[in-house]
């Protein structure tokens, strides 16, 4: 296990990461509450010895910051002796144990074996986590790939060939329109398919972290770099990299990246060691690359480099002909998973959905039609039954279901707190609310049921940098 030992003074902080060191784990020292919460934003922990006396400072001040931004690690309190009903607050507080100075090697062997339950029962909770994630995501409509719009048949006929290649491939579009989903079903297309898929998401992680996400590190690379690591392009050996939101690469990384596609090598972080990279590089951005190369924020080399297939996947308001299918298709799939038989989309409905413009692409329309399942009173999708700039009149969506306004409707859900909001408001509301609860970004990107890249704009485009989820 990682320990982060925080105490003030010296003697017991190196007898304590002795024991730990003896014990086998790894203990890493700091002095004060800034030192430990800025490791904590770089490093994971398994586990937080903290003291309860931390010289000027208090340590359950610091034990109520550790528990509301990073409830997952456990914390055990130092106490002196005769400090036993401090040491009850701390666990009421939300500390897992504490061990009363000067302790013996057996007393800190118990605490560490209910540690080692702890991280047992988190490493479990943790697997069922993503179990449930995985099922939601499979439980969301299969990708389909009929279009009859021209464009879009054609943009499937460059990338089903490009896939067989080993060449990189660029695609371009609106977010929302598909990319991710595209680039999934290049790799399943190519020879590559039973080879790992690896998204790296660039925009999610600092400069730093993005480094050694892709590259991966070496053991004493940069403060917190407890051991080797590899990154994703070890993880996506013989297989395809995709790089999501390539347009937000962090200008330092571009030349590694650049090298990665020309000399297919890199080097890990803190390494000298050349290694070869075997990996097929898929990237999308929503950005206007050309645009960003004029302004000097993305290399012109590495966006050639890039752009040799590249396709741009058009908004869905240019995809008229696919439209309707696939608001039908959804309304399919949505209506079976909720139990209900409905008969498609009235008339009325069809022309409101042909008549916006989408701005959020297939999954504003996926998000718009699972909703509207959810409120349907009928046994068809109604105009009313879409939020109002889609049906573009008055009405909310807790009228059309025909209970009182701003009550819970048949479905149970309580649509109060929303009156008088518009959607974006809502989504704006509900967005920033898990900023502050979540985690960590990729928690609030699992909550909100988008992807981190997503959650990563919408959050600078909402101004709301500062509601960092940790
Ligand atoms: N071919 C498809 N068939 C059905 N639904 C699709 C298809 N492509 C995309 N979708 C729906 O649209 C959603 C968004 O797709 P995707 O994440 O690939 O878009 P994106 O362009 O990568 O967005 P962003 O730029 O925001 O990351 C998917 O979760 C899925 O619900």
């Amino acid at each position: 296990m990682d320990f982060l030992v925080i105490d003030d003074e010296k003697s017991i902080r190196d007898a304590t990461c002795m024991l730990i060191d003896d014990e086998g784990h790894y203990a890493e020292p700091v002095v004060n509450s800034a030192g430990a919460l800025a490791r904590l934003k770089e490093e994971k922990y398994d586990a937080i010895l903290l003291d309860l006396n931390l010289g000027p400072e208090n340590g359950l001040d610091l034990l109520d910051l550790l528990v509301k931004h990073h409830p997952q690690v456990p914390v055990v309190m130092f106490t002196a002796q005769g400090t036993v009903k401090i040491a009850v607050e701390a666990v009421r507080r939300g500390a897992l144990d504490f061990l009363e100075k000067p302790f013996t090697r057996e007393e800190f062997r118990a605490v560490l074996a209910r540690l080692t339950r702890f991280r047992q029962m988190s490493q479990r909770i943790e697997t069922l986590e993503k179990e449930v994630k995985e099922v939601r995501q499979q439980s969301g409509p299969e990708p389909r790939f009929d279009f009859e719009t021209p464009v879009m048949k054609s943009v499937m006929d460059v990338l089903m060939r490009a896939a067989r290649a080993p060449a990189a491939i660029l695609i371009l579009g609106e977010s929302g329109t598909g990319k991710s989903v595209v680039a999934k079903a290049i790799h399943q297309q190519s020879h590559l398919k039973d080879k790992p898929f690896v998204t790296v998401s660039c925009p999610a992680l600092s400069k730093e972290l993005l480094q050694s996400d892709l590259f991966g590190h070496v053991k004493g690379a940069f403060t917190g770099a407890i051991r080797d690591t590899w990154g994703k392009i070890k993880q996506a050996e013989g297989g395809t990299l995709f790089l999501d939101e390539i347009g937000e690469l962090p200008l330092e990384i571009q030349p590694q990246l650049l090298r990665l596609l020309q000399e297919r090598e890199y080097e890990r972080v803190g390494e000298t060691v050349t290694r070869k990279a075997d990996v097929r590089i898929i990237a999308a951005t929503n950005r206007d690359l050309k645009e960003s190369v004029r302004n000097r924020t993305f290399r012109e080399d590495l966006f050639f480099r890039l752009n040799v297939i590249s396709v741009e996947m058009p908004p869905l308001r240019h995809r008229q002909s696919d439209l309707l299918r696939i608001a039908d298709y959804y309304t399919e799939h949505f209506a079976a998973q909720v139990g209900r038989k409905l008969h498609g989309v009235s008339e009325a409905a069809k022309r409101r959905i042909a008549n916006y413009s989408w701005p959020g692409n297939l999954r504003e329309l996926r998000n718009a039609i699972e909703r509207a399942v959810i409120l349907a009173n009928t046994d068809q999708l109604e105009a009313d039954d879409f939020p109002t700039e889609v049906h573009g009149g008055n009405s909310s969506a807790g009228s059309s279901s025909g209970g009182a306004q701003g009550m819970s409707n048949s479905n149970g859900l309580d649509f109060s707190a929303w009156q008088g909001m518009t959607l974006q408001q809502i989504e704006e509301a509900y967005i920033k609310q898990t900023l502050e609860t979540a985690g960590s970004l990729a928690e609030a990107a699992v909550i909100l049921g988008i992807d981190q890249a997503t959650l990563y704009r919408k959050r600078k485009k909402m101004g709301l940098d500062g509601k960092a989820a940790h």
